[in-house]
């Protein structure tokens, strides 16, 4: 069989990916005709303040996990070994953190949107900026993942490229339209399932092509793609331990602490105890997700050596890799191809539904509803009428990326580093310094802001102009062979033309963006505060702050004297009175042990949200 060939469905492909968009569907629909029909912001943007842990953790992995990652996690370790196999490392404090520092904070404060959180602990400027920043940190992303199941299984199999693009984007804009919140997070959590699925099935045949498991372990120890801990500390070193593991728990916190697509599924948990169990469960998760995509990798070099089918130009992006993989090793398994084009599109739906639904609710409650008073229903209908706009924008979007060249992976985590590293930052000066004031805020943002366009764009540009040199420093050796002398001259030559300067800033690995533009807002926000006069603990909104050194010192005391862990709760000062919109509110955290705090009536949630 003629390897170049264009590979082509068969009819059960076509009817298990057709299945797939029309499960998706019926959730929707489902959840549009039950509970209260999504009548109320409440349902629609929150799912009632009801979810447990279980299909929320699912929807948290979800989110940020899509086609991107599915097809360029394979091609990453296809290419350069195992080595980012180490960002599962940065999800233990990734997610630790966020578990016992944001959800606590944003959960006490009963927020409609993470937005709310800079306006009452800044001011509403610093709320639009944030919610602006992050509107334009979603769209880019969501064209990425759009585009990127479309544009491989367009390059693979020759399905219609914008059909399969406006495929997923009306489907997905269909049920988030339809069934709110409560349809995002259980279309999630089936989309979950059938992406699991077809990743194990592929890697089960991949390995059996590959002659089996020892034959397969064989194959990749040889060909040098285990990769050890490098320890190399360059931070220009595209992936090493520390640009992994240190640079991703940023990464993770941008992601997971303060992005408002996760933060509103903590916000619609039902106590904040299951907002943190959920937070606890994405860890398993999304080490099942990386461990899924890593070895199909490893299995995809078992089966090709270094005769990839990009060198042999059956392809012609390494993004294209994992499809091609799928369509020619699976040749013989009617319906496995279907599964596996479900699995990507899951993983894109999945994305791309959280997206839209995040977006409509920043947009109505940061934007619109605190300048417009308006009905309950008036609120929800505008809303519907966001997620389809945000939907359309959306496929503009993918467009917009269908322009733009570079490895999927890399260019999405870049976007998160960009755009969310910056608000990360603005989230830790309010969280963590009493002092940081408004125009510190505002003026640490815009220097994040071009901190990270300044390297990312000069980034991506040098590596343009220098796309001689490969934009990866390889630390292991390549398997033996004559080969060996050219890898060993080009190494040299990188090593000779290591970037200094601005050069050197510009080489900075992708995985410091966040930490890199995190740090220049918190830096400059201090700095920028102290200048113009810092806030005064006492002006600071009560249950804004967290009390670090109290929480340090209580924990001191826990391990000096354990039998006095109960008397002193390190979050006594997150929590009390607060003001919100000039009303105070009275806050069920006062309570002594805030460990059994309930939400014990409901009605008073949908008050604060429609007084929004
Ligand atoms: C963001 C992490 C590292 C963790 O969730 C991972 O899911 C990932 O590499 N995502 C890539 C972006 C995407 O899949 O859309
Ligand atoms: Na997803």
């Amino acid at each position: 069989m003629d390897p170049s060939a264009p590979k082509y469905f068969t009819i059960i492909d076509y009817v298990i990916f057709a299945l797939l968009l029309v499960a998706s569907m019926c959730i929707g629909l489902y959840y549009a005709f039950t509970g209260g029909r999504q009548s109320t912001t409440r349902e629609f943007l929150f799912a009632d303040r009801s979810m447990k842990c279980l299909p929320l953790s699912l929807s948290l992995m979800a989110t940020f996990q899509s086609a991107v990652a599915v097809i360029g996690t394979p091609a990453e370790v296809y290419t350069n070994g195992t080595q980012y196999w180490f960002i599962g490392c940065s999800y233990i404090l990734g997610l630790l953190i966020p578990a016992h520092i944001f959800i606590p904070v944003f959960y006490r404060l009963h927020l409609t949107s993470v937005y709310q959180y800079l306006e009452l602990r800044f001011c509403k400027a610093v709320r639009i900026c944030g919610t602006v920043t992050f509107i334009f940190q979603m769209v880019i992303y969501v064209g990425v993942g759009i585009y990127t199941p479309a544009l491989a299984l367009n390059a693979v199999t020759g399905f219609h490229l914008w059909g399969a693009v406006l495929a997923t984007g009306l489907v997905c804009t269909l049920y988030t339209t339809l069934g709110g919140l409560k349809a995002v997070v259980w279309t999630d959590v089936f989309q979950t399932v059938v992406m699991f699925t077809g990743q194990l099935a592929v890697i089960i045949v991949g390995v059996q092509q590959a002659g089996g498991l020892s034959e397969t372990w064989v194959k990749v120890r040889d060909g040098g793609r285990i990769s050890g801990f490098d320890l190399n500390p360059d931070p220009t070193v595209r992936h090493t331990f520390w640009t992994l593991g240190v640079g991703g728990v940023f990464l993770m916190l941008s992601l997971y602490g303060v992005n408002q697509a996760q933060v509103q599924r903590y916000l619609s948990s039902r106590t904040e105890k299951e907002a943190v169990m959920s937070c606890y469960m994405v860890f398993p998760c999304l080490q099942v997700a990386l461990m899924l995509s890593c070895l199909m990798g490893l299995v995809m070099y078992a089966c090709y050596g270094n005769n990839s089918p990009l060198e042999q130009q059956y392809i012609t992006s390494k993004d294209q890799m994992v499809l091609y993989f799928v369509m020619d090793m699976l040749q013989n398994f009617p319906g496995l191809p279907g599964l596996f084009v479900a699995c990507l599109f899951s993983a894109s739906l999945s994305t791309i539904s959280s997206a839209l639904n995040s977006l409509a609710t920043v947009t109505i409650m940061d934007l619109i509803k605190p300048h417009y008073s308006m009905t309950e229903a008036r609120a929800t209908r505008i809303s519907k009428m966001l997620a389809v706009s945000y939907g359309i924008i959306c496929l503009a979007m993918a467009y917009v990326v269908h322009l733009m060249k570079s490895s999927v992976l890399q260019a999405a985590l870049s976007i998160f580093g960009m755009v969310g590293g910056p608000l990360l930052g603005l989230f830790c000066l309010g969280i963590f310094f009493p002092c940081a004031n408004s125009i510190g805020a505002v003026i640490g943002l815009a220097a994040g802001l071009l901190i990270a366009f300044w390297v990312g764009i000069g980034g991506f540009l040098s590596r343009m102009s220098s796309s001689v040199v490969p934009p990866f420093n390889s630390t292991y050796t390549v398997a033996a062979g004559p080969d060996n002398i050219t890898i060993t001259a080009v190494t040299a030559l990188i090593d000779a033309a290591r970037p200094v300067g601005l050069h050197g800033f510009y080489s900075l690995s992708y995985m410091w963006y966040s930490a890199l533009n995190s740090s220049t807002v918190v830096i400059i926000g201090l700095i920028v505060s102290f200048m113009t006069g810092r806030t005064k603990g006492d002006d600071v909104a009560s249950g804004t702050v967290y009390p670090v050194m109290r929480t340090a010192r209580s924990l001191l005391y826990k391990l000096v004297e354990p039998s006095a862990c109960c008397t002193s709760s390190p979050q006594h000062k997150i929590d009390g009175h607060k003001e919100i919109n000039g009303n105070v509110k009275e806050d069920a955290g006062t309570q002594e042990e805030t460990e059994t705090f309930l939400p014990s009536n409901p009605v008073s949630h949908v008050e604060q949200e429609t007084s929004v």
